[in-house]
């Protein structure tokens, strides 16, 4: 994106050429057509053939980055000195030049610092969104990155263990041995920080101009011992909303959870049905027995029996020993069966026969196994219409659906909003080692008029990624993402109440933001533009809030 300062760089050539009879305009390549033809055509030449143009309306430049020509500057004589600019016009053409070619090169500055940044950025993300567990560290060993599922597994915060050096979670011996690797290898290690637990770790060298930067270690715990997720994080106090409806569904959920009773969980995508689930298993008296989740969508159908009900030894090729299914796993405990919907007609029919019996067949044995399990499963489907369609057993159907709790979709209530705002700056800011920032009276009106179809994690992401990328302390409209930042004008209806918290709170930020930039007009117009507003409009709010 091209950072483009016009009035600043205006300003500048103005400045060195203020001492010659001269004035610069700007005008960017998409100018609206109330130039005349002529002039419009000038321009298309300097577009075209990126060189200077010398002519009645004065010295046309290029302004380029990377070569691209963007905009063209116009330098022409004031009024009465045509006569001295067609005189001077080597020497105005020779500074006018050079400070354009100034302009070019800082602007590529900015752009490659930009560039950069972004792909710092995007390096960081990949980090902490990989499911993989993955470092790179540096030949003299310390770690550079490592992704945050990785730091989870080893019980540490990310942050905590960049910076750190790898041997405190391998031994000297083996990164002098991953050092003198020059291709890709597969090592056997154990960690320091989990005791007796072996795990494959791959090397990669990266290379920069024939010599090592980096290595990307990859790590893998080996299959047999490798563990289903059993925790859980979320208790009902994590579940931030302050709405009518959500306080209802927490309530009614707390109510059932203490027993056995199969639960339902319905609601969009990124509601919080794993965050119900978990929470309703720590209410209840199975809270100290494992909670086990699995998503019916993620796996294939032919995977999913294996990994619900487990298998035999020698059950297929490549069952060399007994395999304990998800049930099996979370015997005593509670098992969450996420998206619900798209499991298999064959896997329903499995899955009621659990329920009735009470016990489970892991594939390829003929004895059964009586297992305790408490099943709560979620769907953002439409399981109704999946009946009438054939797709959905009816009998399983009454048999999951005993107690069906509906989560609103976030849209709905928007009194949430500000809360999980909140909350997720501090959650963000915490995680990514960053400053707790604000938000612009504007990006707050934005976050609230949006729909939010992708609901609550849809917003984390977002607060993310304004954590992640904005530098100052306010985040204004400029770094959301077009999406949010283009949005149809929408008529929400705000309460009373909203708008007056907002006065306030928009008062106070103005104060903040001037005492900050100062009073003055240059002040001021820092202000606006750290509010994302025009100067005028500020003034016009200034005056509604009172603000001298
Ligand atoms: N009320 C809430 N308070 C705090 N965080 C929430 C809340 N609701 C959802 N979240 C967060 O939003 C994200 C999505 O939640 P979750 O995975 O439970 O949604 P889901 O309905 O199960 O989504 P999907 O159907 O796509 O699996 C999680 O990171 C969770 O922490």
């Amino acid at each position: 994106m091209l950072d483009f300062h016009k009035e600043r760089y205006l300003q500048k050539i103005n400045h060195r050429l203020a001492k010659f009879p001269v004035e610069t305009e700007f005008f960017p390549l998409t100018i609206e057509a109330r130039y005349s033809e002529y002039f419009l055509s000038l321009l298309e030449k300097v577009h075209k053939t990126g060189m200077n143009i010398y002519c009645d309306l004065g010295l046309l430049i290029p302004a380029k980055v990377k070569a691209e020509v963007f905009g063209v500057f116009v330098i022409k004589p004031k009024k009465h000195m045509e006569k001295w600019f067609e005189e001077n016009i080597e020497m105005i053409e020779c500074i006018a030049e050079a400070l354009v070619e100034m302009i070019s090169t800082e602007m590529e500055k900015g752009l490659l610092e930009k560039e950069n940044d972004m792909f710092r950025m995007e390096i960081q993300h990949l980090f902490l969104s990989t499911k993989d567990f993955v470092a790179l560290v540096s030949p003299d060993g310390t770690i550079q990155e490592m992704s945050d599922s990785f730091a989870s597994y080893l019980k540490k915060s990310r942050s905590s263990l960049i910076g750190e050096p790898i041997t405190d979670l391998i031994s000297q011996e083996y990164f002098q041995n991953i050092k003198k690797t020059y291709e890709n290898k597969d090592w056997n290690v154990t960690l320091h920080h989990i005791e007796e637990e072996q795990i494959n770790v791959y090397v990669k060298p990266l290379y920069y101009l024939h010599s090592i930067t980096s290595y990307l270690l990859y790590f893998k715990p080996i299959q047999s011992k490798a563990k289903v997720k059993q925790h859980t994080v979320y208790q009902f106090h994590d579940i931030k909303g302050v709405s009518h409806s959500i306080q209802s569904v927490i309530e009614m959920a707390k109510r059932v959870a203490p027993s056995s009773t199969t639960i339902m969980l319905r609601g969009e995508s990124g509601t919080g049905k794993e965050v119900f689930a978990q929470s309703i298993h720590q209410y209840s008296n199975r809270a100290h027995k494992p909670f086990i989740a699995i998503n019916c969508a993620a796996i294939p159908e032919t995977l999913l029996e294996s990994e619900l009900f487990g298998y035999a030894k020698g059950a297929f090729t490549g069952a060399k020993e007994r395999k304990k299914g998800r049930f099996e796993l979370a015997n005593g405990g509670t098992i969450f069966l996420d998206e619900i919907g798209d499991m298999s007609l064959h896997l329903q029919a499995k899955l009621l026969r659990v329920i009735q019996e009470r016990k489970i067949e892991p594939v390829g044995d003929t004895k059964s196994i009586d297992v305790d399990v408490r099943i709560i499963a979620a769907t953002h489907q439409n399981l109704e219409k999946l009946v009438k369609e054939g797709k959905f057993r009816e009998d399983l159907y009454y048999r999951l659906n005993v107690i069906p709790i509906t989560i609103p979709p976030l849209r709905e209530r928007k009194e949430d909003i500000p809360i999980l705002i909140e909350y997720f700056i501090k959650y963000w800011s915490n995680r990514l080692n960053r400053p707790p920032k604000r938000l612009s009276q504007n990006v707050y009106q934005l976050l609230l008029e949006y729909d939010w179809p992708g609901n609550v994690r849809e917003l984390q992401n977002v607060i993310q990624h304004l954590v992640e990328l904005e530098i100052g302390d306010i985040v204004t409209v400029k770094s959301l993402p077009d999406y949010l930042k283009n949005q149809p004008a929408m008529n929400v209806k705000k309460t009373n109440e909203y708008r007056d918290q907002h006065s306030r709170d928009e008062k106070d930020e103005i104060i903040q933001l001037l005492d900050q930039f100062g009073r003055d007009t240059p002040g001021k117009k820092k202000v606006a533009e750290a509010l994302g507003i025009s100067l005028s409009t500020l003034y016009r709010r200034m005056n509604k809030l009172k603000i001298k």
